[in-house]
């Protein structure tokens, strides 16, 4: 599988950065929007945008129930900020009809960082990823507040974060992947490799 073909739900949210973010990082990338076409994919990016709103939009197009059965079936997955809530385990702080998939043992708040800081940047160390500190934009982030055992902590707020310093906000657990903070606007594309070396089974 040298380029694996990877889906980005294609609900709402900033689709068009993750699928420029996919193919500068070596794989083919594809909107979805469809249960059929979750089918052929390799690996899914849930982007950016209104967790409770692409809630709605899965169960509208019918994409909540399969979706959740390839993410049992073992398919590589990597969501940030709204993505990140979607695939938690539990969520704080949202509307209770919201659905969820699951696919990280983890509890997440959401918009965690409070209104007064609706938007910020900061540099992280990222496990696993070499060289210069990530640059992370956090835009009405969530983050992480209990991980279970099989969950790999990526990055933490660091230091200079303030009230939010050491919150987790990137974590693992097998082959799926989430960030509270959004690397497809910044240009840097190492999650997205990252990612793309999980699909590919690296
Ligand atoms: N930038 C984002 O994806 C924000 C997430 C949004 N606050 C939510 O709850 O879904």
């Amino acid at each position: 599988m040298t380029r694996p073909l990877v889906g980005v739900l294609a609900l709402q949210g900033d689709v068009r950065e993750h699928l420029a973010a996919l193919n500068d990082s070596g794989a083919d990338a594809v909107g979805i929007r469809r249960p059929e076409e979750l089918e052929k994919i390799d690996g899914l990016v849930i982007p950016g945008g209104e967790s409770t709103t692409m809630s709605k939009l899965l169960q509208i197009f019918e994409l909540l129930e399969p979706l959740k059965a390839r993410l049992r079936d073992g398919l590589p997955a990597y969501g940030s900020c709204a993505g990140m809530i979607l695939l938690a385990s539990e969520i704080l702080d949202t509307r209770p009809d919201a659905q969820h998939l699951g696919a990280i043992d983890m509890t997440v708040r959401r918009n965690a960082f409070g209104r007064q800081v609706d938007s910020f940047e900061s540099d992280l160390e990222f496990e696993g990823i070499v060289g210069d500190p990530m640059r992370a934009v956090f835009i009405r982030a969530p983050w992480v507040e209990r991980v279970g055992d099989d969950v790999q902590v990526l990055a933490r707020v660091p230091e200079s974060g303030g009230a939010a310093a050491g919150r987790i906000v990137a974590v693992r657990q097998g082959a799926v992947v989430a960030t509270s903070f959004h690397p497809e606007v910044t240009g840097d594309r190492r999650v997205h490799e990252l990612f793309v070396d999980i699909v590919r089974g690296v």
